[in-house]
């Protein structure tokens, strides 16, 4: 089933009968559903399966990053067990997203690739340590032109950039904000955080909302109360 929902639950469990549980609870015309590493590590592709035969729609996040030969081999397997979005990292190059986008379209799949650009978990000391000395938002319109010019349909970033994106690479070009953060939950780890409706006023295509929904008491009340976050603007 496709939704107009913006929102995609991370099920960022330990185990695949968690994560059912917390499916069984969601309603896919709501929602989108993310499947990320370490659910994915515990149940490999039997979580998509089961997620699939519920009605949802799929992001697999396991944001590769290897040479572009590994790289299009693996999303071509994630797109054949049919999921509606994977990721790779915007920092493995041009050749290797072109390798990625390429091996996709001589097999006519359709899966929506996108690109990590900097983690919304970090901001400029983070980057400093790494050897870049860009400010986080620099590196961000770095990394999406370079994902726009080797053929992603989109990226992931934080909220706070995907303004300047949309003037940078157009409305089209999909923005994955994770960091959401409503206005009842903490920010944690996560660094570049926005709130639901000031992230979609900024340009998000979809967000990503993990914890302040899942560690919930009541997880619907809260995805409830984004919705309603979201209705009011
Ligand atoms: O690719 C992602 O989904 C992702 C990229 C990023 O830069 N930051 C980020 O938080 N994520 C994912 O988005 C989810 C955010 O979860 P919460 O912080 O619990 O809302 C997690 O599953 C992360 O793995």
């Amino acid at each position: 089933m496709s939704t107009a929902s913006p929102l995609i639950i991370a099920l960022d469990y330990a185990s695949l009968d968690a994560a059912l549980c917390m499916a069984d609870r969601l309603d896919p015309s709501r929602c989108r559903l993310k499947v990320g590493k370490e659910l994915f590590t515990r149940s490999g592709p039997d979580i998509l399966e089961a997620l699939h035969g519920r009605g949802f729609e799929v992001f697999l996040d396991l944001k590769f990053h290897d040479i572009p030969n590994t790289v299009a081999g693996a999303v071509q397997a994630a797109a054949e067990q049919g999921v509606w979005m994977v990721n790779v990292h915007a920092g493995g190059g041009r050749r290797m997203m072109e390798a990625a986008r390429e091996r996709l379209d001589h097999h006519g799949l359709s899966t929506h690739l996108i690109a990590v650009t900097v983690l919304t978990s970090m901001e400029a000391e983070d980057l400093a340590e790494v050897g870049v000395s860009a400010p986080p938002a620099e590196q961000v319109e770095r990394l999406a032109v370079l994902a726009r010019d080797s053929g992603m349909h989109g990226v992931v970033c934080s909220a706070q950039e995907a303004s300047r994106l949309n003037t940078l690479c157009g409305d089209d070009f999909l923005k994955v904000t994770p960091g959401i953060r409503p206005s009842f939950a903490v920010a944690g780890d996560q660094r570049r955080v926005m709130a639901p409706a000031e992230a979609m006023a900024a340009g998000s295509t979809h967000l990503v909302v993990g914890r302040p929904v899942t560690q919930a008491e009541d997880p619907m009340a809260a995805l409830a109360a984004i919705e309603a976050e979201l209705a009011a603007g």
